[in-house]
């Protein structure tokens, strides 16, 4: 009854099919012809549509079209929420998961966006001693897999930012925050598996794997305490340590906090964090070897900057702009997800055009639809690695950032809650990228195509068993 419900207030939406094998598994693996299609026929002439969402039937999905952005990034919490999104669609409620993280996200917003220049150095760093252990220093070429290499080199840096230079090399944290991500997408599904959806709210007392995500939690608390507890009790002269840790402490005003409050929210940052990051500078290094003309320009960029400011700082990194339009281009044509600004509706809602929507319906709007749109993005198929630098220079030079989030850039969503660590992580690509950039060579092993990305739903990865060719830069 719940299913059809739901469906029925949906029903003057037009829905958006395939025109053959409507099934689970053609949505899984093409949403993005679905997407395409509805964007066309719908979302260009100002209307929303709805599509089926595979993992869920009772709650087809409505894709909103650009019209409806400022209305959407102007509700408020009570009316349009992201949290809610996060916790319908993981079943975050059932499966004993960590829950969104509001203070997490105002300590990225507030305390790591003010102290990214510090921590720039202490970041190259870090990335300097994952390479040493990660790729073998030889002058002759040696293959990598660069998912494999890329995921560790960007779980330490962020690591060393979000929990200090304990905890980020330690192993066994660092595999219970990767647990604690794909546990979540696990769970999930595992409920969805078992339960139809009347039955779902039976799960925290009878499915198998209830217990899971709990546990791991609890053991993410009990490696952060001594690390807490040194804090806490730090004379009040001390130095402060500058790391989420010390931030989400501070950012308790005073009222008593515990471990696990602490580590909930560093899982949540690790969560958001660190397989975006990966996967967006594996798609940077693909494209770096598919177009071998850029690289001296960008090497040339390095040096010039470096040459004045020989630390990295957030004033020399914001000078990087061929490489920061280079990164853009490349998160352009292969972002990690099709669609984003998830939100579901807390109470009905009619918008401004007369557009209904009753409670708890999943909206979302077509990002990679907005920036393959050549209206927008003149010959959008293209590799264009200055497309951006051009229209900085051209237009606006505060505009077309990597981190500039409009109503035509929405990788990193919009509004009030689009991403808060997009900053940081412009400053990560850009430390990761230089570095290989002036030390090592690279070149794909069979002719020079790049691998093709994998789909599936709304998830973009792009190939992770591709392996790269390496070799140190001679006498560097
Ligand atoms: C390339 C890497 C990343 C991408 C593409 C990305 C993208 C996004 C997107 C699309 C959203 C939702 C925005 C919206 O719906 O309006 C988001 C939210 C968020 N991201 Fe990121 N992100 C990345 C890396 C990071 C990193 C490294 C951190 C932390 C250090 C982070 C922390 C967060 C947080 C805390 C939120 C929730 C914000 C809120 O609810 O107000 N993200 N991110």
């Amino acid at each position: 009854a719940h299913k059809a419900g739901q469906l029925q207030r949906l029903l003057h939406i037009p829905d958006v099919k395939f025109d053959h094998d409507d099934n689970q598994a053609h949505y899984i693996s093409s949403t993005k012809e679905i997407l395409h299609k509805g964007y066309i026929k719908y979302n260009k002439k100002g209307q929303a549509f709805r599509i089926r969402n595979p993992v869920d039937e009772g709650s087809p999905q409505v894709i909103m079209s650009k019209t409806y952005l400022d209305e959407v990034k102007n509700a408020g919490e009570d009316l349009l929420s992201f949290p809610l999104y996060s916790i319908q669609s993981f079943l975050l409620r059932l499966s004993g998961s960590i829950l969104p993280s509001l203070p997490a996200s105002h300590i990225t917003r507030i305390d790591l966006n003010k102290n990214l220049g510090e921590l720039a150095p202490v970041m190259k760093d870090e990335c300097v001693e994952t390479f040493k252990a990660m790729i073998p220093p030889c002058e002759d070429w040696t293959t990598l897999k660069p998912w494999d290499t890329f995921l560790p080199t960007v779980a330490r840096i962020t690591g060393r930012v979000l929990v200090g230079p304990e905890l980020c090399r330690n192993p066994e944290w660092i595999g219970l925050t990767i647990q604690n991500t794909q546990g979540i997408m696990k769970h999930a599904m595992g409920i969805r598996a078992i339960y139809p959806k009347m039955w779902q709210w039976l799960a925290p007392w009878t499915y198998p794997g209830r217990h899971e995500l709990p546990a791991l939690r609890k053991r993410a608390a009990e490696l952060l305490e001594p690390v807490f507890l040194e804090r806490v009790n730090a004379k009040p002269g001390n130095e402060k340590r500058r790391d989420a840790i010390q931030w989400l402490i501070d950012g308790s005003g005073g009222k008593p906090i515990t471990p696990k409050e602490v580590s909930d929210s560093l899982l949540f940052l690790f969560m958001a964090g660190i397989h975006s990051t990966s996967a967006t500078i594996v798609s940077i290094v693909y494209d770096l070897i598919a177009h071998p003309e850029i690289v001296s320009e960008l090497i040339q960029e390095i040096k010039s900057v470096q040459a004045e400011s020989p630390e990295w700082s957030k004033n020399s990194l914001g000078k990087l702009r061929k490489m920061d339009s280079f990164m853009k281009e490349s998160q352009r044509l292969h972002p990690v997800g099709l669609v984003t600004v998830q939100r579901c509706t807390v109470r009905p809602h009619t918008f401004s055009d007369g557009l209904h929507v009753p409670a708890n319906t999943f909206m979302m709007f077509p990002t990679y639809e907005f920036t393959h749109d050549p209206e927008t993005y003149p010959d959008p198929d293209k590799f264009d690695a200055w497309r951006f630098y051009r229209m900085r220079e051209a237009g606006d030079p505060t505009k077309f950032h990597f981190a500039t989030v409009s109503n035509d850039s929405t990788n990193f969503g919009a509004g009030f809650h689009a991403c808060p660590g997009r900053f940081f992580v412009a400053h990560e690509l850009k430390i990761i990228l230089s570095e290989l950039l002036l030390n090592y060579d690279l070149k794909f092993v069979q002719g020079t195509d790049r691998p093709q990305d994998g789909h599936h739903d709304f998830t973009v990865i792009p190939c992770t068993q591709t392996e790269l060719l390496i070799r140190r830069k001679h006498g560097v």
